[in-house]
């Protein structure tokens, strides 16, 4: 029987006996040599063919120089420990056959071993490889494929250890570094030669420490790591610990220790990590600190809105946190928002858009009322999906108590908490466009009190403001809640009804019902103090809606309206009448023009001859004129009474007077004229200046006219206003020359007594008598009476309008001495005038 044989290099003595038990038992033909070490295999190797040489080596075993190459001769085994594999690399490199790993507790292994060796031997058997020829004679082949995958897979690991970020290192079973790349050696700073020499990571790490890498005493490391670097080779390696360096580095450690004993250590310089962390949490830290003072807070929501954080001051928020986490706003609640509010505001939510002081209003427990304001912006993730939002919240309780007392001050009257003017006017302004819009009417009620300056004139401003507080009350009792009631000041009240018919008779019907409410409900006695009192108002009422209309224009319509309320006996109500604006607006456009005209002195004065019973020129009226650049001489009767109501009586008056004056001081240099006098009418206003007296006087002292040559006239109802006054006036006057006629007499409620009191030199019979006197028997009576009666008083008479002969003759027969009428003479210029005096060529 041919045997089988092996030689066995084992330097591990139960591990040979082990395999040698397993062969004996399962291949008794082998015959197997145990050789105890590598250099006792030499010899037995380099003088026998052996059928099979397994070679087991531990990685404490020296590898004897040459000896792979003294097995390629045979076929061969391997059998390594699994940090052995680049041992096994080489022995392919060699032409060796085969190699399997052992098992690290045990022999789990031989079995594989075994029967590999007999795959081995017979696929040597196979290729006819005598004992003692080399192996990669008979399947070079597939040497190089597993040769060239083993570099492909050391060239990848080394790629993979040369790219890594982190520092790695591995040590074998017996704590030797066997492999590490690049970037350990630039974390640890250590130069490559050292880790070439295959150092104790033990000893390495002592060499550290010498050089203080840990720190005196250890104190760059984490008490994780503290005792095994103290006490390296004795306490085993933590799983994780974290040290820094020398440079304020900052180091993740991990160590994964393997079944044999070796360990792989990973190095990850966490530096920046810990930097964002230490920022992030000094960034906290001051967020914390600044919400903790602010009296703001911060709020979170998540992606449908739900309170997950509320951090600051919650106090002021007016919440706690177990009752908001969890919930939206709108779950909440706010007094201000309606639903249509929060719809819009979940819309801003939907569009992830931000937001910025959303105002609400909530009630404390107590019941009384809080304001917050809250700003947000959204949350968005990598992808730029809504995470959530979050943002800040303010209390602006004190914000809005000071806006709405300002409000208060600023839009409403302080006496009686109505509305004021301001707030009227913006109201109005408003009602005006909506009516318009909505083809509704609105109405504005003026109203005012009727004698109120006669109360607070007898009674004192108190009793006065009382009045005004219950004028107030019962006018809001009068309209709805969705009527405006203001005091528009003084005695002035305004209510603005709104959502009128567009009908405008309903309109007005449903004005009028609410006006005469008001008129009934304001004329109802007013319990003052101990007394009641009795109030009536005027009312003015103007619709808007139908046309367009100005706020001011309105206001002017109602005004006007009220007055005219006045005017018909108070106590009573008007609607604004279109007419009555024509007549106003004209009104004002004359206005404007006759102040335009003044400051042109575009004013003339005309002269209408007084004549006596035969014709004889014994003085003029003057007469002014406006001479209208565009209208051409315009009649005082057009322009006088605006110019009384406006005041521009007293410039143009003066003028008159001085104008007058200058005339007699002309006609007093020459004989013919001397002897005439000048009639200047003046008008109520003029009359009771405080210094008319001394402005006459003062005229006629600075032209030199003489005083007995100027007349002025004056009307029945200008005497009457104030009889003592005038006469008063009059005499002052009369002291000085001053003649006086009294116009339009017969017209006004002529009194006797009066008229005998009057300083009068001259009556005026009214030419309104004169124009029938030959048509009119009363007239006629009226006439003859009047000269009669100045007659008894002494008195001469005027009678002016006289434009027949007719008239004259009856005026002449019955004892009037002077006349003034077309028959005689128009109003005309001066030059005139003086032509009709000269005698004709
Ligand atoms: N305060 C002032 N009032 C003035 C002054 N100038 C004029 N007036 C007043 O204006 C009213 C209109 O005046 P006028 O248009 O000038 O009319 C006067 C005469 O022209 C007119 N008159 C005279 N004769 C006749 C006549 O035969 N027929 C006729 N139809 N009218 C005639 O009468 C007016 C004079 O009125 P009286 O003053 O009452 O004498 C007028 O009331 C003027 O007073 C001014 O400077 N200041």
């Amino acid at each position: 029987m041919t045997h089988t044989g092996i030689l066995w290099v084992d330097s591990d003595a139960p591990h040979a006996d082990a395999a040698r038990g397993l062969m004996g038992a399962r291949h008794p033909g082998w015959r197997v040599v145990h050789s105890p070490s590598p250099e006792t295999a030499r010899a037995p190797l380099a003088s026998h063919a052996w059928d099979a040489v397994v070679l087991c080596l531990r990685s404490s075993d020296q590898e004897p120089p040459g000896l792979l190459e003294l097995c390629a001769s045979h076929p061969v085994l391997l059998c390594i420990d699994s940090a052995q594999e680049a041992l096994a690399a080489r022995a392919f490199r060699c032409g060796l056959g085969d190699y399997v790993l052992r098992d690290a507790d045990g022999t789990a292994h031989l079995n594989e071993l075994l029967h590999r060796l007999a795959a081995l031997m017979q696929n040597a058997r196979g290729s006819g490889q005598e004992p003692g020829q080399p192996a990669r004679m008979v399947d070079a082949r597939i040497w190089q494929e597993a040769l060239s995958m083993l570099q492909e897979q050391r060239s990848a690991l080394q790629a993979t250890l040369a790219s890594m970020s982190q520092g790695i290192l591995k040590t074998g079973p017996d704590g030797r570094i066997t492999v590490y790349n690049q970037r350990v050696l630039e974390l640890l700073n250590l130069p490559e030669a050292l880790l070439a020499t295959r150092p104790m990571l033990a000893d390495l790490t002592r060499m550290q420490a010498e050089r203080g890498d840990f720190g005196e005493d250890y104190n760059l490391v984490d008490p994780c790591g503290h005792d095994y670097l103290a006490q390296v080779g004795v306490v085993p390696s933590p799983a994780l610990y974290w040290r820094t360096t020398r440079d304020g580095r900052t180091f993740e450690v991990r160590t994964t220790s393997l079944p044999d004993g070796s360990l792989v250590r990973t190095f990850t310089d966490v530096s920046d990590y810990v930097r964002v962390e230490n920022e992030l949490r000094e960034s906290e830290a001051r967020f914390r600190s600044l919400s903790d003072l602010s009296s703001d807070w911060y709020w979170e929501l998540d992606a449908q809105g739900r309170f997950v954080q509320l951090v600051g001051d919650l106090v002021g928020s007016g919440m706690a946190l177990p009752d908001v986490l969890g919930r939206t706003r709108w779950e909440i609640g706010a007094l201000n928002m309606t639903e249509s509010d929060w719809a819009a505001h979940r819309a801003v939510l939907a569009a992830q858009q931000p937001f910025r002081d959303l105002e609400l209003a909530r009630r404390h427990p107590d019941g009384s009322v809080y304001w917050l304001s809250v700003s947000g912006v959204p949350l968005l993730d990598a992808s730029g999906a809504l995470r959530g939002y979050r943002g800040v919240g303010r209390n602006i309780t004190g914000r809005k108590q000071a806006e709405s007392q300002i409000e208060r001050l600023a839009f409403y009257d302080a006496l009686t908490g109505l509305p004021n003017r301001r707030l009227l006017l913006d109201r109005l302004q408003r009602a005006t466009v909506a009516a318009t819009h909505s083809s509704t009417q609105g109405a504005l009620l003026f109203i005012d009190l009727d004698n109120f300056k006669d109360l607070n004139d007898t009674l004192g401003h108190d009793i006065g403001d009382q009045l005004l507080l219950q004028v107030a009350q019962r006018l809001k009792a009068c309209v709805r809640e969705t009527d405006t009631v203001a005091r528009f000041g003084g005695d002035e009240f305004v209510v603005l009804l709104e959502g009128l018919s567009a009908n405008s008779a309903h309109a007005s019907a449903e004005t009028a019902h609410v006006a005469s409410h008001i008129a009934t409900t304001l004329g109802q006695p007013y319990p003052l103090g101990e007394t009641s009192h009795h109030s009536t108002p005027s009312i003015g009422i103007a619709l808007f809606g139908r046309q367009p209309c100005s706020v001011d224009e309105l206001l002017k319509h109602a005004d006007l309206a009220m007055y005219q309320a006045k005017a018909a006996g108070r106590n009573t109500q008007r609607f604004f009448d279109p007419e009555m604006q024509a007549a106003v607006s004209s009104r004002s456009a004359l206005e404007a023009d006759l102040r335009r005209g003044l400051e042109q002195k575009e004013q003339l004065l005309y002269y209408q001859p007084v004549v006596d019973g035969k014709g004889h020129l014994q003085g003029a009226e003057a007469l002014l004129r406006w001479n209208h650049p565009r209208r051409g001489i315009v009649s005082p009767a057009e322009f006088i009474p605006l110019a009384e109501q406006t005041g521009l009586i007293l410039p143009l008056g003066h003028w008159v007077l001085e104008t007058a004056c200058a005339q007699l001081v002309t006609w007093s240099r020459s004989a013919l004229t001397r002897p005439f006098f000048l009639s200047v009418n003046v008008s109520v206003r003029q009359f009771r200046q405080p210094d008319f007296v001394q402005q006459v006087l003062g005229t006629l002292d600075a032209s030199g006219a003489n005083p007995e040559r100027l007349k002025l006239e004056l009307t029945e109802s200008l005497l009457l206003a104030d009889v003592e006054d005038s006469i008063a006036r009059m005499e002052q006057l009369r002291s000085h020359g001053v003649g006086f006629s009294l116009d339009d007499f017969g017209t006004g409620y002529s009194s006797l007594s009066y008229l005998k009191r009057l300083p009068l030199e001259q009556l005026k019979i009214d030419q309104s008598f004169v124009r029938d006197l030959q048509t009119n028997p009363n007239d006629a009576a009226i006439v003859r009476t009047i000269l009669a009666l100045a007659d008894s008083l002494d008195l001469s008479v005027v009678a002016e309008g006289v434009e027949t002969t007719g008239q004259f003759e009856f005026l002449h027969r019955h004892g009037c001495k002077a006349f003034q009428g077309y028959l005689f003479g128009r109003p005309m210029p001066c030059e005139l005038l003086e032509r009709t005096l000269r005698p004709a060529p």
